[in-house]
């Protein structure tokens, strides 16, 4: 059996968060690079020689969230906060001792909607993410139900601030509300339902 480092968390954390950051450098080049045709050619035989390595050993299907073995979840291919995922930016949510949450995070060419501006199915994304992170209870999960997202101006590409918090229980529901904003003011409101589950709470 494989020899595993004491702290899988911090292991995993050194040797394949690199390797996500160059990913993600490699996606923003992708889009914006304006080299000829050769040069193309050769990038694109290095990066099917790289998937091809890492393709060697792969978990059967999706990663799931794994657990270090004293109990950290790693949810590393989750889609916005995925320390493993190049499309996530990823997304680094702070909590206050009130149980609001917030997070800066940068936002470039690889999350564009209108010119210059970003996606609006981004913005859904990470408000999803941030109200469901100030509804989340310890061993109980909440899903969402409904979210409900008003986008009062467009949101340039860069630096975006986003905020969340609960505003009241209902039984198995809690009800969140939160914004992105940026120099220019609040650009995105969200309000959302989270459920959680009946059996599982
Ligand atoms: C630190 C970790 C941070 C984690 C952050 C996570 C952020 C990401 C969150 C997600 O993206 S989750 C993925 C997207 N959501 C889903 O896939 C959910 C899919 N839907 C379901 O699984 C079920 O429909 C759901 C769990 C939402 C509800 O099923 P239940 O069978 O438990 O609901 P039930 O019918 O028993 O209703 C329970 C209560 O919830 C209400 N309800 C049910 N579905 C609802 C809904 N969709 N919206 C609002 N309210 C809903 C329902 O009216 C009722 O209210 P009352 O108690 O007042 O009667």
């Amino acid at each position: 059996m494989e020899e595993r480092p004491v702290d899988e968390f911090d292991y995993g954390r050194a040797v394949y968060e690199p390797l996500t950051q160059s990913v993600r450098q490699l996606i923003d080049a992708t889009i914006r690079t304006e080299v000829g045709e050769d040069t193309v050619a050769k990038v694109q035989a290095l990066v099917d020689e790289g998937a091809r390595l890492l393709s060697e050993r792969l978990v059967p299907e999706s990663f799931g969230v794994q657990y270090t073995r004293d109990g950290r979840g790693m949810p590393w291919g989750n889609a916005i906060i995925g320390l493993r995922n190049p499309i996530a930016p990823p997304l680094v949510i702070e909590r206050n001792r009130d149980g609001s949450v917030w997070c800066d995070v940068e936002l470039g060419a690889a999350y564009e909607g209108p010119p210059g501006c970003l996606h609006g199915g981004i913005s859904a994304l990470i408000l999803d993410q941030l109200l469901g992170a100030t509804a989340h209870r310890p061993a109980q999960p909440a899903f969402t139900g409904t979210l409900t997202v008003r986008y009062q101006r467009p949101t340039r590409l860069g630096r975006v601030h986003g905020e969340a918090r609960v505003v009241r229980h209902d039984g198995v529901k809690t009800y969140a509300v939160g914004h992105l904003e940026n120099g220019e003011g609040i650009m995105v409101v969200a309000e959302g339902v989270f459920v959680r589950p009946a059996g599982r709470a």
